[in-house]
């Protein structure tokens, strides 16, 4: 019981010096008590005050009186106080026990400096091969272009040279061919396009282990690897080796630390700083439907526009892969042409490739797809149905047919990510065509659930479409009320995908209930482990008042938060000027911008019109989509002419504008995933005013005039009267408290509002699903 006493000092005083701590182990409470004692002196001499004080707060004092405590103990317990000699021998031999502790680690210390110059020489020159590990590191000419992995398109040159000395020819394979034939094809393509020279000589490689380049690389280039490489190659003696262990125990943290540095060193002292990413580096493929700026008709194409780039700045290597549904300038035929059977025709797709911002931009070309570019979804529904489906099934073998700065990005390490019904054949096609086969083994996919509203449903028979195996059939079947049983692709996608994303918590929290799921929450809720509501970000480059390409003609100006009040004046101006509204300063501008459907709540906004015309304010409505819809925004600009602009039609210029010139934005969504408008309205100093539901809520938080917090109104359903009541306290904000209004814009456009927090968050779902088998 009397070393229990004991316990406590070591523990609690010894922290910094459990150096001490260790030799204590399995002795009896006397000697320990003692040494304690002792101990607290050696530390004032050998180890210097700050090693102590800096752990404990109270620094010596605590020793001191820890030891006071001790002693105490140590008469309580009975021990001798009269062998005073038998003391000192002990004390002694403790003495000089801790001298040669503090030489041998003075000889660690020193081995580390070695340490230090080794890496530093690795660094300068070439890394050498290190004996025991497995991997030697030759600074390989396909190493060397693989060091510019966040800019794939630097050294594409000898990238492709080196590409060509593997790719000896045109490779040629998709499953037009019978699926054995499609296997032996696709391998040799991974073979051809194995980069990794040590695996490529290594015969007994599998084929598809051969085709996997980037992981290897990736590995070796990841600096990190060597803080775990050179602690287990230092050459220690065997004294030192097992010192080195004690002494690593008993400095607890700091001597890792002292790795750690010299590992931060070594980066520091190199070109360039590891990616964001660290080691969970991949190559990334977003496919989607629609991109900005090539093209778009809503927030999806946002999202495909910008989180690709957000990916990159991460270090990720990243592709977006889109439909060319017209010419867009900087993308180049990559001459690479495939065929695919829809339907039972074959249809020849040609790659065409962009590099822009960091991202690799893959458009596929198609007699299907061209001319679509003002009406992508147009068509009957077996016309949208074929074109996913070639889409889909040319995309997925993107990474291995299309160079990007010379080098395709091969199948391993590899994530897509789909997104809506669309390209929610792919997680399907990836698991039928390739992983079922044995292809693809360490590719994932990822599906992003931005509108649960469109689902691809049709008649059963529509399966035959897909050109699947019969058995998957039981993927897509579903049964509701309203449809009975179907055909619908968004559920085989979900059961598919590795791993499901949507775009705010809200939002995945409503999926999951029979109103928010649309028939789809009964598979959402089974694949609730792997979901995720992750919040959009904004393009800042794109929508930033301050850059805003669109404001800077016909009176507009850019503006930040230095210049709110004059830039944003000057804005409402010149967009009441260009709309032939009058222009009249203190008339709260109010706006809506979006797709023209049942979603966004027009009607609401509708019959809220005869009130908010009482009220002396003006109203912009931009927007096309259904033809009811945009019939109502002309009735409202011809009945209300001198208040009231009803825009129909898709611009862009516009959307900007409306968005800086504005005072108020109406978002009376029924649903709304996550929302981008408010996002961007918030960012120019426009304030929202939204019904309180998915991306809304998580999105804007509502003013509070006691605490002077918030952002914008909300209202909890989506009912013409809530909006009024919401938007009746703001109008008397913006009339009556200028200052409360100028917080609201303030706190708007200093949040963080990037991709990039969106970005990391996206990662860890991608690195969840590369190790999900
Ligand atoms: N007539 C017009 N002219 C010019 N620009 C127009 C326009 N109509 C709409 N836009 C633009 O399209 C985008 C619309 O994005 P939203 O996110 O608000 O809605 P959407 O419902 O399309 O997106 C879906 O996907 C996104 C992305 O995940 C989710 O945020 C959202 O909740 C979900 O419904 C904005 O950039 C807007 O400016």
């Amino acid at each position: 019981m009397a070393s229990m006493g004991s316990l406590p000092f070591l523990v609690e005083a010894n922290a910094d010096s459990t150096l001490m701590m260790l030799m204590l182990h399995n002795r009896n409470h006397k000697f320990s008590a003692k040494f304690s004692t002792v101990n607290a002196s050696s530390l004032v001499r050998g180890w210097g005050r700050g090693r102590v004080n800096h752990r404990c707060s109270r620094g010596l004092l605590c020793l001191v009186e820890k030891n006071k405590h001790i002693r105490a103990l140590g008469k309580s317990s009975g021990t001798s106080e009269d062998n005073q000699d038998e003391t000192d021998e002990v004390l002694q031999a403790t003495i000089e026990k801790s001298k040669k502790v503090l030489a041998l680690q003075r000889e660690l210390l020193h081995q580390i400096s070695q340490k230090k110059k080794l890496v530093s020489s690795i660094n300068s020159e070439s890394i050498p091969e290190i004996e025991g590990d497995s991997i030697s590191y030759e600074p390989s000419e396909e190493s060397l272009l693989m060091s510019s992995d966040s800019n794939p398109q630097k050294g594409s040159a000898r990238r492709a040279s080196a590409v060509e000395k593997q790719n000896g020819g045109v490779v040629s394979s998709n499953y037009i061919q019978s699926n054995e034939k499609e296997t032996s094809d696709v391998s040799f393509v991974g073979n051809d396009l194995g980069f990794d020279k040590g695996k490529l000589e290594d015969d007994n490689a599998s084929p598809l282990e051969k085709a996997r380049p980037w992981p290897f690389f990736d590995e070796k280039l990841n600096s990190k690897r060597y803080e775990t490489i050179m602690p287990d190659t230092l050459p220690l003696s065997t004294e030192t080796s097992s010192l080195k262990i004690e002494v690593l125990e008993a400095q607890n943290e700091s001597s890792i630390k002292v790795v750690a540095n010299e590992a931060d060193n070594v980066e520091s002292e190199g070109e360039k700083l590891p990616p964001l990413a660290g080691a969970n580096v991949m190559n990334i493929i977003l496919a989607a439907a629609e991109c900005a700026p090539f093209v778009k008709t809503g927030g999806l194409g946002d999202v495909a526009g910008s989180l690709p780039k957000a990916l990159a700045r991460r270090g990720h290597r990243v592709m977006v892969i889109v439909p060319r549904y017209s010419h867009y300038a900087d993308a180049q035929d990559t001459g690479v042409r495939k065929q695919y059977k829809v339907d039972g025709q074959d249809m020849e797709v040609t790659y065409f490739h962009a590099y822009i911002d960091g991202v690799d931009f893959v458009f596929i070309d198609s007699p299907n797809f061209r001319h679509l570019h003002d009406n992508i979804y147009g068509g009957g529904r077996e016309d949208i149905l074929k074109r996913m489906v070639l889409f889909c099934k040319a995309a997925a073998e993107v990474p291995w047919h299309v160079p990007c700065g010379g080098v395709c990005y091969g199948d391993g390490n590899l994530a897509f990510i789909a997104n809506d019904w669309h390209t929610a054949l792919l997680p399907v096609y990836l698991k039928a065509y390739y992983r079922d086969h044995g292809l693809m083994k360490y590719t994932r996919s990822v599906l992003v659930i931005h509108n649960i509203a469109h689902q691809g449903r049709g008649p059963v028979d529509d399966f035959r479409y897909t050109d699947l195996p019969e058995h998957y059939i039981n993927l897509f079947k579903l049964y509701d009320p309203v449809g009975g049983e179907h055909f619908n692709i968004f559920a085989a996608g979900l059961k598919a995908a590795d791993r499901i994303v949507t775009v705010s918590h809200g939002y995945a929290w409503e999926l999951k209930t029979s109103e928010g799921g649309w028939g789809l929450h009964g598979i959402i809720n089974e694949s609730d482990w792997k979901l995720r509501g992750i919040v959009n970000g904004i393009d800042t480059k794109d929508w930033n008042p301050k850059f805003d390409v669109h404001l800077t003609s016909d009176g507009y100006t850019n503006y930040s938060l230095e210049t709110l009040q004059s830039g944003k004046r000057q804005c409402k101006a010149a967009l009441q000027r260009e709309l032939g509204l009058p222009v009249l300063e203190d008339v709260p501008l109010l706006a809506f911008i979006g797709r023209l459907d049942q979603q966004k709540g027009i009607d609401i906004i509708a019959e809220a019109v005869p009130w908010m015309m009482g009220q002396d304010v003006q109203l912009i409505m931009l927007g096309t989509g259904r033809p009811d819809l945009e019939q109502l925004l002309r009735q409202f600009e011809s009945q209300h002419h001198d208040r009231i602009r009803g825009w129909v039609g898709f611009s862009v210029k516009m959307a900007h504008r409306i968005t800086a010139g504005a005072d108020i934005l109406l978002m009376p969504s029924r649903f709304e995933p996550c929302g981008l408008n408010q996002l961007y309205a918030m960012n120019y100093g426009t304030v929202p005013v939204v019904h309180a539901v998915g991306g809304l809520r998580d999105t804007v938080k509502p003013f509070n005039p006691f605490e002077e917090s918030g952002l914008g109104w909300t209202f909890d359903s989506a009912e013409a009267n809530k909006l009024i009541n919401a938007l009746g306290n703001c109008l008397l904000t913006y009339r009556q408290y200028k200052q409360s209004w100028e917080g609201l814009q303030r706190r708007g456009m200093t949040q963080d509002l990037s991709w990039d927090h969106a970005a990391e968050q996206y990662e860890e779902v991608l690195v969840a699903a590369k190790y999900q088998w």
